[in-house]
């Protein structure tokens, strides 16, 4: 990842799209921004985003509550509004790219209680490709068993998605977002709440994914993950009041970008405390 300076005036989001365009380059970034910022209902809560990420990065996103960490993820897929700047996405628009990335929303915005069994919901990633009405094929079939298996979900793909556990439902929505072999995976905070069995499970499975070459953004409060699966962090700040959108405050390799002064910096008015992995943090005025 190559931070580059804001040198690129924000553009109508329509002539961004035009320049993403066709053209893509196997060597281009698959993430680039210039400037770039996204929000809902014409409102930032994210901006200023100027960066590269190239194929087989792992980047840890990690700021406070409100900076924008869920707001970029969804910016890159075309589902929160892109207004200022510069995106490209795999090459292309957001909206364009989604098919070929992967996804893991946060915990408290999936519907659990849906009539599915653990099976249909990861074929449920393929459907973007296949259209929701096409039946699924042997391929699709043997993909599904696949990803389950490689998320050692193979034993309850028939059970009912409600009733799992939640680190199995959590297993569960990563079987979906690789069913498809995405070269770009979001993880939104995928370890909250998970206990220390299905936590390590996947910071296994996130070092075997990173060990393929696949580019993954995964949010997360978790230094040890940080430190453990990624190799480049992106650092948010919450805007100083409250109309004011998130914004970048550090950014590069782990090893250089991913200090206490910069976590410090990030959580700016907050008093911060690395214990044995985690970030805590407090208000000042509490
Ligand atoms: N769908 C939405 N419509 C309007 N505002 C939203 C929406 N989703 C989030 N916001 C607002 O955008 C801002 C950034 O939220 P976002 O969820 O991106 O932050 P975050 O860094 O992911 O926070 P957290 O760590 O709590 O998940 C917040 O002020 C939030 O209230």
């Amino acid at each position: 990842m190559t931070q580059t300076p804001d040198e690129c005036t924000a553009v109508e989001p329509a002539a961004a799209d035009a320049a993403a365009g066709s053209t893509a380059d196997p060597a281009d970034p698959i993430v680039r921004l210039r400037g770039a910022a996204f929000g809902y209902a014409g409102r930032g809560r994210v901006a200023g985003l100027t960066l590269d990420i190239h194929a087989g990065e792992v980047i840890a996103l990690i700021g406070p509550n409100g900076s924008g960490k869920s707001t970029l993820l969804r910016g890159l897929l075309g589902l929160a509004e892109h207004l200022g700047g510069q995106v490209q996405v795999l090459g292309t628009t957001p909206t364009r790219a989604r098919q070929g990335i992967g996804t893991l929303p946060q915990a408290d915005t999936r519907d659990a209680g849906l009539p599915v069994s653990l099976r249909q919901v990861v074929a449920m990633g393929l459907y973007r490709e296949l259209g929701p009405l096409r039946p699924l094929g042997s391929a699709g079939r043997a993909a599904v068993s696949a990803a389950l298996q490689r998320v050692g979900l193979a034993g309850v793909a028939g059970r009912r998605f409600g009733e799992l556990s939640g680190g199995q439902q959590q297993r569960g929505i990563l079987a979906r977002a690789l069913v498809s072999n995405p070269r770009l995976l979001l993880l939104d905070e995928p370890f909250n709440g998970l206990d220390r069995e299905n936590r390590d499970t996947l910071l296994e499975l996130l070092g075997e994914l990173r060990a393929e070459g696949r580019t993954i953004i995964v949010s997360t409060h978790d230094l040890e993950i940080a430190q453990k699966a990624c190799t480049h962090v992106l650092l948010l700040s919450a805007g100083h009041s409250h109309d004011q959108p998130g914004h970048p405050a550090g950014f590069g390799p782990i090893g250089e970008a991913l200090t206490l002064e910069a976590v410090e910096h990030a959580f700016h008015d907050m008093t911060v405390e690395l214990d044995e992995h985690t970030v805590t943090t407090s208000r000042e005025t509490e």
